[in-house]
């Protein structure tokens, strides 16, 4: 089934390159490769890496081929792909699956490259390929699921997708593989007869360190806070990291002073730790898995086990040394009691009161050690924690009461992948040790194995299985459909703490953990945006979802347009039963994430409206649906073509200064149509598209709710007699198919060509909702270049019409006295733009250009709408949510917008 899927993929869709694929499992990532060996994808790889061992290289595919596919067979890159951390209790696994490399260069990205010349985008001297990180943990225990699992996916040869396991080329011999921790020595031997692997033996401290300081670095929303049951992220300053005390509780805690990479002692540690609290607790209470532990913890009263100061003191504070009647004076300290047994205490009890005793230990050892060595910052890491929220709390309370507020405890999202991580970064030359922040991409995919919720880790292979798991999911019941929010514990200060609320009767189960670190996309083509006025301080998100009414407004629209956005889905893909399958899957996946997040708006990192919107794009792709409003798109796309010559002749009748009102006007007005607002959903159903577009052009009235139009105008018209240079160059961000792009942004863009603009049409790189794409546009450019010459010239000079394109490749069109229009991908599958991460071919194009122009609600006022750039930016866009409207204005629907930002003055 999954093969039938890809083998629908048209040619167009073999180019979105990075992005688009995000379904991994054995047999699609089979069923792709035999659809590219068919269609003759040619595909470059690892060819232009150092140090390459080529023997028994062999070709992919067509040897007629321009850039055929190189495989590499003995390369060891191949297999630097899988990374252990063999502790005391668990087995971290980290291994990264490769991204298919961008296929052949299509004749709109040459163009790109020789205009701008974008290579070697990331200046190093080699580039680094693109891929996914994966975590995945198993009890040390069992050892062997763990080596099924290897197995199963051939982690240890480069993985089933590694180009030699692929060619059914023999692979390396004897694979070596990076491992840490004591079981990297304990069980080398096991690894060489089961794998037929080496252990490449890190030490584990030198993993640890390494990891830590890679997150802190490379992931933005890493490190947090968690006191009193709120998690904050730390935005942490790369050049302000250093040093921090980092605190691994594993099965046992291990202190190390970090000075810098590399530079760290371990100037600490403790045998009671995470072994301690799990032996003992397994012992004393007859628990089977650390989770029910936990588990239990949560309905514990330890003041039944421990003796508190007010058991001492008669009830009363010893408050002359700061101490409350509920302080815990002496961990376990009631079960000296002569006449209770084992049996007499309840296991909620124990529990708890051994995760306090445990946890308050650890924070204070820190703490001193902290205060000894003059750190103020402390970095707790160890899959002790959990990610559990009274756990932090009590070792945050430790380290706050005990340094008086002087020292800060910190937890990590990736807590205990730390060594492996380190592993995994001790392979020399995949350039990942360099990796920024904007390179990575988190996605939570929807296929962890919760079945059982005993396998961790490693997301659902086959997409069937995928569905079949939401399917058994929504019938098993409620963890993630109705979930119990953790209940946050209050402390009573001065040492003493209260028992958590029973309410957070439920602990999400541990196979969870895929949601709350996903899996780290590795794009190395994605840069910040080079004309925003300061990386440090940019924040995409307008609207702040931690207010929580925020939060479920949005929640609930995303709710409510899911059964429509199902059927156009399910329409896309032929309404087959298939598609239809698919369609009630991705709703349940979807909605499961938004009960998870509702629960836990902060479990998938720092969140904001623009990821919402994406999550929603990313899981119709988990479930194949490539692109749900294509032929809403089509239909739209083709309508609007046949108004546009009227509307360029109606133009050109015009005097300047009118048509410039006319075209911003019309931009607004055509920006209605919005198939992700319910408002405008609502509107289709009252005319067609072209009678829709002609009402909203009436209604169009200045002043529009925030109105620069004056200014934008005497920038480009100039005002008596102040006159500008035109603009040299442009960059046009733009939103919607059809009336949109055809009647709003094409016409504007054609004005800006004819002041002699150069003019680079920004679109997505991956559909979502009804946007237009980047290889959506060359097309829709070309038609409409077929009314105008203005437009057709441009595009020629731009390479964007196919066949000016071969000309201008024979040297025949040498100079063309047109300025150009271009079309790049923006690096975004997304409604809205975050311009930390886009495409590298962006960056480049953005290089001299001095006007953007924002167009649409997701990219100019979800997101952006207080960017400042370092030139000129025009922000246009019709509301079409009330409530936005009034949060942002106190406007009403369907206002409009037209903000104009004169280069943001940069020291
Ligand atoms: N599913 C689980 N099974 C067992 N222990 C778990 C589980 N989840 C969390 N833990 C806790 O995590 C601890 C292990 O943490 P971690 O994997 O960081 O250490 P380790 O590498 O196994 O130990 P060490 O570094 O001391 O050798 C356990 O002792 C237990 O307290
Ligand atoms: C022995 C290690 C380093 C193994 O990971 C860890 O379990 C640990 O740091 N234990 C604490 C030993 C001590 O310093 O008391
Ligand atoms: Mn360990």
């Amino acid at each position: 089934m999954a093969d039938n899927q890809t083998n629908n993929k048209t040619g167009c869709e073999s180019e979105r390159g990075d992005l688009e694929e995000n379904i991994e499992d054995k047999e699609d990532k089979e069923g792709e490769k035999e659809v590219s060996a068919a269609s003759s994808n040619p595909m470059q790889r690892s060819s232009s890496r150092p140090q390459l061992d080529v023997s028994r290289a062999a070709i992919q595919g067509d040897f007629d081929d321009r850039n055929p596919t190189i495989l590499l067979p003995n390369q060891s890159d191949d297999i630097s792909h899988l990374a252990l951390d063999i502790g005391g209790s668990l087995i971290k696994l980290v291994y990264f699956s490769r991204h298919e490399e961008n296929p052949s260069d299509n004749w709109r990205k040459r163009a790109i490259k020789q205009r701008f010349g974008v290579s070697n985008v990331n200046r190093r001297s080699y580039p680094i390929l693109g891929g996914r990180l994966h975590f995945v943990k198993f009890e040390t225990g069992k050892l062997n699921e763990c080596l099924d699992f290897i197995s199963s996916k051939q982690l240890h040869h480069g993985g089933i997708d590694s180009p030699s396991w692929n060619a059914g080329i023999r692979p390396v011999e004897n694979p070596i593989i990076k491992a840490t921790g004591g079981g990297a020595y304990k069980y080398a031997d096991v690894f060489n007869e089961r794998l037929g692997v080496s252990i490449d033996k890190e030490d584990e401290m030198n993993c640890l360190v390494a990891g830590a300081n890679f997150l802190l670095k490379a992931i933005r929303h890493e490190a947090f806070t968690h006191m009193d049951g709120q998690k904050d992220f730390v935005q942490i300053d790369h050049n302000d990291l250093f040093p921090y005390l980092l605190v691994n509780i594993g099965s046992g805690v291990s202190m190390i002073k970090v000075d810098g990479d590399g530079k760290f002692e371990r100037v600490s540690g403790t045998n009671v730790g995470g072994g301690t609290y799990w032996g003992l607790g397994r012992l004393l209470t007859k628990c089977k898995s650390f989770d029910e532990l936990l588990e239990l913890s949560q309905q514990g009263d330890n003041s039944k086990v421990d003796m508190l100061v007010g058991d001492i003191y008669g009830g009363m504070d010893y408050s002359k040394i700061g101490l409350s009647a509920s302080t815990i004076a002496s961990s376990f300290g009631k079960a000296i009691s002569e006449t209770k047994e084992l049996s007499d205490y309840r296991p909620e009890d124990i529990s708890l009161s051994l995760l306090r005793m445990i946890s308050y230990n650890i924070g204070q050892i820190s703490y001193l050690n902290a205060l000894w060595y003059g750190l103020k910052r402390i970095f707790f890491g160890g899959f002790f924690i959990r990610g559990h929220a009274y756990t932090m709390d009590t070792i945050s309370f430790a380290v706050q009461f005990w340094s008086k507020g002087q020292a800060q405890a910190m937890f990590l999202r990736h807590e205990g992948f730390l060594g492996a991580l380190g592993a995994f970064m001790s392979y020399e030359k995949h350039g990942l040790d360099d990796l920024m922040a904007h390179q990575l991409v988190e996605r939570f995919p929807m296929g962890a194995p919760y079945v059982g919720g005993k396998i961790h880790g490693p997301p659902l292979g086959d997409l069937n299985e995928k569905i079949s798991w939401m399917e058994k999911f929504l019938q098993k019941g409620t963890e993630i459909t109705a979930p119990v929010p953790m209940a946050p514990p209050g402390t009573t200060g001065m040492g003493g703490f209260d028992r958590p609320s029973s309410k957070g009767h439920m602990l999400r189960s541990d196979a969870s953990a895929a949601l709350t670190i996903g899996v780290l996309h590795l794009v190395p083509s994605l840069e910040v945006f080079p004309l925003l006025a300061d990386p440090k301080t940019y924040e995409p998100n307008t609207i702040d979802l931690s207010d929580r009414t925020e939060l479920e407004y949005w929640f609930t629209v995303l709710s409510e347009h899911t059964p429509d956005l199902v059927d156009k889905a399910v329409a896309s893909e032929g309404g087959t039963d298939d598609a239809k399958r698919r369609g009630d899957a991705f709703a349940r996946a979807l909605s499961a994430h938004l009960a998870r997040l509702i629960e836990e708006p902060a479990a998938y990192g720092k969140l904001g409206l623009a990821n919402l919107l994406e999550l929603r794009e990313e899981c119709l792709r988990e479930f194949q649906f490539r692109d749900a409003y294509i032929s809403i798109k089509q239909r739209e796309n083709e309508a609007s073509l046949t108004v546009l010559p009227d509307l360029l002749m109606e133009l050109d009748s015009m005097n300047e200064e009118d048509r410039l009102l006319t075209l911003v006007e019309g931009v607004l007005a055509a920006n209605i149509f919005d198939w992700g607002s319910r408002a405008c959903v609502d509107l289709y159903h009252k005319g067609t598209i072209i009678e829709i577009y002609r009402m909203s052009r009436k209604k169009m009235q200045r002043p529009w709710r925030v109105d620069d139009f004056d200014k934008f105008k005497e920038r480009m018209l100039g005002c008596g007699e102040k006159k500008f240079q035109p603009y040299k160059k442009a960059l046009l961000f733009v939103d919607n198919s059809g009336a949109d792009i055809i009647l709003g942004m094409l016409p504007l863009a054609r004005e800006l060509l004819r002041q002699g603009t150069e003019v680079v049409l920004v679109a997505n790189s991956l559909p979502a909702l009804n946007d237009v794409t980047a290889y959506e546009l060359p097309e829709i450019v070309a038609e409409a270049a077929k009314h105008c010459d203005i437009l057709r010239k441009s595009a020629e000079a731009g390479g964007l019409l196919v066949d000016a394109m071969v000309n201008a490749q024979d040297g025949l069109k040498a100079s063309s006295p047109s300025v150009p229009l271009m079309v790049v991908e923006n690096g975004c599958g997304s409604p809205c733009i975050d311009f930390r991460q886009v495409s590298s071919e962006l960056a480049a194009a953005a290089k001299d250009a001095d006007l953007i122009i924002l167009e649409g609600m997701g990219r100019s006022l979800h997101t952006n709408f207080n960017a400042k750039f370092k030139c000129d930016a025009l922000k246009l866009a019709m509301v079409k949510n009330q409530r936005l409207a009034v949060k942002l204005f106190n406007g009403k629907l369907y206002d409009c917008v037209c903000r104009f930002e004169p280069a943001a003055q940069h020291s």
